[in-house]
């Protein structure tokens, strides 16, 4: 037994040994897998903390990311997975005013899948290492300084579902590798400088594209390409202030899922394709508005039924809008002004039950508003202003409870102004001027928020009235050219009032104080029984002159002598009526866009100290308005202006040219053949005087860019603008350059207001504009486009030369197209052209836009290029527009104000 216990002693050992030795295995395995999880939370605090110590945090955001402090998962921005270990799947620092380098550490942390540094000072090129970020899920550097071009590599990120970019300088073009990234859903590269054209095969492959925003780059000069259409599950489509051209695809139809759609402010043209909105149940918003579009109302628009939002106004649309338009129940803002449409604005319109804003002035829309307008609607704001509405001002109107801008200037209502039309408690802005309505102006007692009423031009008759002094706000009071009568209240003085003319009217009596003291006298001339200090009729005289001829008329019921006097009296009364009358008739204006100054204000600031410039057709007064805004009046001298219903009717059409690159016409006024033409002020002069400033030097990509804006305007002119209109005095000196260097045209237009004859001799008197005017002119009386092409041939050898076209005092005395032409004659001639001061880089450019001013200036007609082809070939050189920054070499030009 002992033998056997001693045979078993040694068994014993060992296992307790064994037992020994799996513990110690087991201590093993478990220290290895800690010190190989401190391994990876030490790389990827490590890797952090790197990506830290190269950024600059001014805030100290990230002063909490520290070893010492708390285990890194827990510091600001980040996320990590629940795995074990724990790793970093999401860095989120945006808007904490952070900059500096982003360090390629971060693309080492094996799960990061979302980075988010929008909204912080990163300026840099896009850095190369974030291509190689493969597990991005979700890429966010928006609303950064980031520069230079997006690189091809961004393709590596295959996994990426969102990446926004938006908002930083990012130039070039769109990369076509983006078409990769099939698995994205959100592309935002809004707000930079890309430029060139979309490739169509980059959007082939995005079919999960949701959300696409390419808005605000306005070099990105290109179609759009069909392939967007095939997009079917994108809801968001943001394309607006870009440089997109030409028709919108009819693939667009095919966007079943879209709910906002904004288009805006690009250069699209033709109509909007046929059926567009059907089939589109989700329509939300669709913004049109501000392109050259033309054709009819897209009648399937409401087709969802969601709609809450319609912007087309700014463009060429015409025909009517159909009444099926109030099945577009849930409309709230409804956009349509300055188009060409015209026909019966559907009277069911204005009780759709949501719509809070209706604008559709500039149109020539008629039919009436109906009186159903009132407790239920949501209304805030109406401006149908210069369209043809007649009938009556809607018993409802004073009941609709959120309206607070009712504007219907330039119409034909007619009839008289209901009790209540001014009881809305919100109605801030009334403006009913230009119409023919008449009777009394009811008393205002509950628009407590009125700050502008302006019933001027109408045929009002009675009294002002005094509830007028206690609405607390009332600022603006234009009761101009009706038939008012009566004294001016005197409690008006109470109001603090900008603006209160009553010029043309029939008012008498003493005029309270603080407005003969505060306003010009022209707002109350008109009214032969106003007196006052300032006036022609000071009070006691008037009162003295009520007492004499009183007695006057007693007396010649008795003395035939003074029967004779008061016969000399009433002479003369009759001779002041009938010059005051005169004086009514003196002006007449029409202003297409609120000047916020009266007509007479106008007239006064045309003196000597206001005037800016003189041409052929006339002076040129610059005349600001309040808010430090200005307005360009050109003062017409010609013998041959046409009649007032003629300018009327000229101008009225000429304000619906619409064009970046064409200067607005603002308004008129007229008075027995003199026209006052006003117009947009265009802040840095003409490119005549830039280029004839010695000290600036406009570079090659501004002076492209000004070629390309005016040949817009004139092809505009030409061909997109109805009727068709010729320019016929394009030159250097009718190009002015606004604040960030966008050209725009003056000058068009003017023969359209001045009779043929009278238009020629001006120009023929004018000998600075003569080397502009094509060779064919003296022979053919009739202007055509052609003519035109050549004139702009001459403003672009002005650009490519630096010369001015016209050098009568220079040793050669040659115009510019002698001077190009016999140089370029020369060997090597081409280049000597070319204005020495720019850089060489720019001479293929320069050297191609030389051969384009030849064409146009040929001296056969049938051989120039018409306007339309001109902008193609000039878009076709100007690729990149360079930033502001570089835009000048010399001093920058001041503005004239
Ligand atoms: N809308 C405007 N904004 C700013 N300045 C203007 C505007 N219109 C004219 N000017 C200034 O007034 C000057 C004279 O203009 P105007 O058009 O009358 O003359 P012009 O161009 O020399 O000749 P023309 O009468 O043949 O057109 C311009 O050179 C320009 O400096």
């Amino acid at each position: 037994m002992r033998l056997r216990a001693h045979r078993y002693l040694p068994m014993a050992i060992n296992c307790k040994q064994l037992l020994l030795l799996l513990l110690l295995l087991l201590l093993l395995l478990l220290s290895v897998s800690f010190i190989s999880s401190m391994t990876i939370s030490v790389s990827e605090e490590n890797l952090l903390l790197d990506f830290k110590s190269s950024i600059e945090d001014p805030s100290s955001s990230l002063s909490g990311w520290s070893s010492n402090l708390t285990h890194y998962c827990n510091w600001t921005g980040i996320t990590c997975s629940f795995s074990s270990p724990p790793s970093v799947t999401s860095l989120n620092l945006q808007k904490l005013n952070l900059s500096g380098e982003i360090s390629s550490s971060i693309c080492q942390l094996p799960s990061l899948s979302d980075l988010n540094l929008a909204g912080n000072h990163f300026n840099q090129p896009i850095p190369l290492h974030l291509t190689q970020c493969s597990s991005l899920v979700t890429l966010n550097l928006s609303s950064n300084i980031l520069w230079g071009t997006l690189p091809d590599q961004i393709a590596h990120l295959s996994s990426l579902k969102e990446l926004d970019l938006s908002n930083n300088h990012i130039q070039g073009q769109i990369p076509q590798s983006l078409g990769a990234l099939v698995a994205l859903q959100v592309l935002n590269l809004g707000s930079n400088w890309f430029s060139g054209i979309l490739h169509p095969s980059t959007f082939s492959n995005l079919s999960d594209l949701v959300m696409l925003d390419l808005s605000k780059n306005p070099g990105l000069t290109s179609e759009l390409p069909m392939e967007i259409g095939t997009l079917g599950r994108l809801k968001w489509l943001l394309l607006p202030s870009s440089g997109f051209y030409g028709p919108i695809p009819e693939s667009f139809l095919g966007l079943h899922e879209l709910q906002v759609l904004d288009l805006s402010l690009n250069n699209l043209t033709e109509s909007i394709p046929f059926g567009f909105g059907l089939g589109m149940k989700k329509l939300l918003s669709v913004d049109f508005s501000q392109n050259k579009l033309s054709g009819s109302f897209p009648s399937d628009i409401c087709d969802g039924r969601a709609l809450l939002e319609l912007s087309l106004h700014e463009n060429l649309f015409d025909g009517s809008i159909p009444e099926s338009i109030i099945m577009c129940t849930s409309l709230q803002r409804f956009q349509v002004q300055d188009n060409r449409f015209s026909g019966f604005f559907p009277s069911g319109f204005w009780s759709l039950p949501n719509i809070t804003l209706i604008r559709a002035e500039n149109n020539q829309f008629s039919g009436e508003i109906p009186d159903l307008v009132g407790a239920l609607s949501r209304l805030e704001q109406v401006q149908i202003d210069n369209n043809n509405f007649t009938g009556r001002i809607p018993q409802g109107l004073g009941r609709i409870q959120y309206m607070y801008r009712f504007s219907a200037s330039v119409n034909g209502l007619n009839g008289i102004l209901p009790e209540n039309f001014c009881d809305s408690p919100l109605m801030s802005i009334i403006n009913l001027s230009h119409n023919s309505l008449s009777g009394s102006i009811p008393e205002l007692r509950n628009c407590r928020k009125l700050v502008s009423l302006s019933l001027a031009h109408n045929r009002f008759t009675g009294r002002i009235p005094s509830s007028l002094a206690q609405l607390p706000v009332l600022t603006y009071i234009d009761l101009s050219s009706n038939n008012l009568s009566g004294e001016i209240p005197q409690d008006l003085q109470n109001l603090k009032l900008a603006l209160f003319n009553v010029s043309y009217n029939q008012l008498s009596g003493p005029v309270p104080l603080s407005i003969t003291d505060g306003f010009p006298a022209s707002y109350l001339q008109g009214n032969a029984g106003l007196c006052g200090p300032g006036l022609p009729n000071s009070c006691n005289e008037l009162q003295t002159r009520r007492k004499s001829k009183t007695n006057a008329l007693m007396i010649a019921l008795v003395a035939i002598a003074v029967a004779a006097a008061l016969i000399v009296l009433s002479l003369t009364f009759f001779a002041l009526h009938k010059s005051s009358k005169r004086r009514q008739n003196a002006w007449k204006s029409m202003f297409f866009y609120p000047l916020g100054i009266s007509q007479d204000e106008l007239l006064m600031a045309l003196d000597d100290k206001t005037i800016i410039g003189r041409g052929a057709f006339g002076i040129v007064h610059l005349v600001e308005l309040p808010g430090r805004d200005f307005v360009v009046v050109k003062r017409l001298i010609s013998s041959g202006i046409v009649s007032l219903r003629k300018a009327k009717v000229e101008l009225k059409n000429l304000a619906k040219v619409r064009h970046k690159n064409l200067a607005k016409i603002i308004g008129f006024c007229y008075s027995d053949g003199v026209l006052l033409l006003i117009h947009e002020y265009v802040k840095r002069g003409s490119l005549g005087d830039a280029l004839l400033r010695p000290k600036i030097l406009l570079s090659w990509k501004v002076r492209l860019q000004i070629a390309l804006g005016a040949a817009q305007g004139l092809a505009y002119l030409h061909k997109d603008y109805l009727p068709h209109l010729l320019h016929r005095n394009v030159k250097s000196k009718n190009i002015l350059l606004d604040e960030d260097f966008t050209p725009k045209l003056i000058g068009y237009g003017l023969d359209r207001v001045i009779e043929e004859a009278s238009y020629q001799s001006s120009m023929a008197s004018d000998l600075g504009s003569c080397c502009y005017i094509a060779p064919e002119s003296g022979c053919s009386k009739k202007a055509t486009e052609q003519m035109d092409v050549y004139s702009f041939g001459v403003v672009l050898l002005e650009l490519i030369t630096g010369r001015p076209a016209d050098q009568p005092d220079s040793r050669e005395s040659l115009d510019i197209i002698k001077w190009v032409r016999r140089r370029i004659n020369m060997n090597n001639g081409s280049f000597q052209v070319l204005d020495q001061r720019i850089s060489n880089s720019s001479q293929v450019e320069m050297l191609a836009a030389l051969d384009l001013a030849l064409q146009c200036t040929s001296a056969l007609p049938e051989k120039r290029p018409a306007m339309a082809e001109v902008v193609r070939s000039l878009h076709s050189l100007h690729d990149i527009v360079e930033p502001p920054s570089l835009i000048f070499n010399g001093e920058l030009p001041s503005t004239s104000s």
